[in-house]
């Protein structure tokens, strides 16, 4: 892997991850993942973010190195804006590599550092607005960013090249290649790669979209020429379209979102899937775009990408054993803990004798603070009747999330 230049003094080291293992253990990327590092040069030098040892990174960053002329050894400080284990799970080796390195981050980072890695010597913890002059005019500037995405957290910014070192902040899923900066990419491209940065989002960061805004708002006076996030596309050109994108989908967390639908639906022999094509047939009659997602078929992952976005849903679902269908109940427990919130939402499903459902479902949904239409449910197969219904509340949801401000 080559090293790429972002100015005279900074190149980015990055390494492509296709290992077919998932990010956090949790969430599929098919497309890959970059793990970005950056070297910043004065007469000193500084390395800034860190890898794990996954999918050959090592290997990468070792060769990303080499072809910026500059040795492990060379390396005077190792910059960990997070501590996150993708970032710097190979910290012990890169110490031996590096024995001289002072590793620097914030209190809470050199804790963790202590914590993971039993690393107890050469650690600088700096504070906020704090400065680390690297000789020839080159002095960077560290600003506490925490919770994005854990308390550690903060940003590196040298002012002399305009660059914003954000770590998990502006990130997306999406291996790189050769190219890494949002000028090398075409708008097809680039659309790809605004879904993967909207699953990353919505997977990783949306449950900390408030300290985003709060982030964002920090380094507002700063002039900013270059976002140089850990994962994925560095942005040069338009470094305010990645930030604008950012605030727009921290802005969904509080609602409201596009004036689209998600459908999730699960079912176990068809009767609550007839349901949910009754519904859908009412929503397309009022042109609201809508999605459509079948758990547990579908990963929950691009579930949540859908959800996060869309103002309005319907959660369809048969009764199981008295209570909701469980790949469903999973589904929403994940709502929960990502703080889905502020929805406008149909629940429809079929039961066979008692039904139970209902009573689990709002036990479920009560901390997510959703508006929710009546629900309907019916036994066993829908009529007639009861599709014509169904078909209306798909309208009716249709023309709520429309009105939706
Ligand atoms: C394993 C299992 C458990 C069920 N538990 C209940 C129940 O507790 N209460 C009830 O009214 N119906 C129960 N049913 C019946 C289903 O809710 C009913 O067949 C429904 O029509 C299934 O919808 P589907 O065709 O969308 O899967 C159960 C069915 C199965 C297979």
């Amino acid at each position: 892997m080559k090293a790429h230049k972002i100015s005279d003094s900074v190149y980015c080291l990055h390494a492509d991850i296709e290992a077919p293992d998932l990010f956090e253990g949790i969430w599929p990327i098919p497309q890959g993942v970059s793990l970005n590092s950056y070297i910043v040069k004065g007469e000193k030098i500084a390395l800034i973010d860190l890898i794990r040892d996954w999918g050959g990174a090592p290997k990468q960053l070792a060769d990303a190195l080499k072809d910026t002329g500059i040795s492990f050894d060379q390396v005077d400080y190792l910059i960990l804006n997070h501590l996150e284990p993708d970032h710097t799970g190979w910290l012990r080796e890169f110490r031996q590599k590096s024995p001289k390195a002072e590793i620097i981050s914030t209190a809470k980072g050199i804790n963790l550092v202590k914590s993971f890695y039993k690393i107890t010597e050469g650690l600088r913890a700096v504070k906020d607005g704090e400065t680390l002059d690297l000789g020839k005019g080159k002095v960077l500037t560290f600003r506490e960013a925490p919770n994005i995405h854990w308390p550690e957290t903060m940003v590196t910014w040298d002012g002399e090249s305009g660059t914003l070192f954000p770590c998990d902040a502006f990130g997306s899923y999406g291996i790189l290649g050769d190219r890494i900066f949002d000028d090398e990419y075409t708008e097809a491209e680039h659309a790809a790669f605004e879904k993967e940065c909207l699953r990353y989002y919505a997977n990783i960061v949306a449950s900390f979209s408030a300290f985003v805004e709060k982030a964002v708002e920090k380094v507002a006076g700063l002039e900013i020429k270059c976002v140089a996030p850990s994962h994925g596309i560095v942005w040069r050109k338009n470094p305010k379209t990645i930030i604008g994108r950012y605030l727009k989908y921290a802005a969904y967390a509080k609602g409201p979102a596009e004036k689209e639908i998600a459908v999730i639906w699960g079912s176990m022999y068809g009767n609550t899937k007839q349901g949910v094509d009754a519904v859908v047939r009412g929503i397309a009659a009022e042109g609201v775009p809508y999605t459509i997602h079948r758990v547990p078929d579908e990963n929950v992952s691009w579930v949540l990408m859908d959800v996060y976005k869309s103002a309005g849903l319907v959660i369809a679902m048969p009764t199981y054993e008295y209570a909701m269908f469980p790949p469903m109940a999973n589904v929403l427990d994940i709502f929960r803990r990502k703080h889905i919130t502020g929805k406008t939402v149909l629940r429809i499903g079929s039961w066979g004798w008692v039904g139970g459902a209902k009573k689990d479902y709002e036990a479920a949904i009560e901390p997510l603070k959703w508006t929710s239409l009546e629900s309907l449910e019916w036994a066993g197969a829908p009529d007639e009747a009861t599709l014509k219904g169904l078909e209306e509340k798909g309208r009716e949801l249709a023309r709520a999330v429309l009105a939706v401000r």
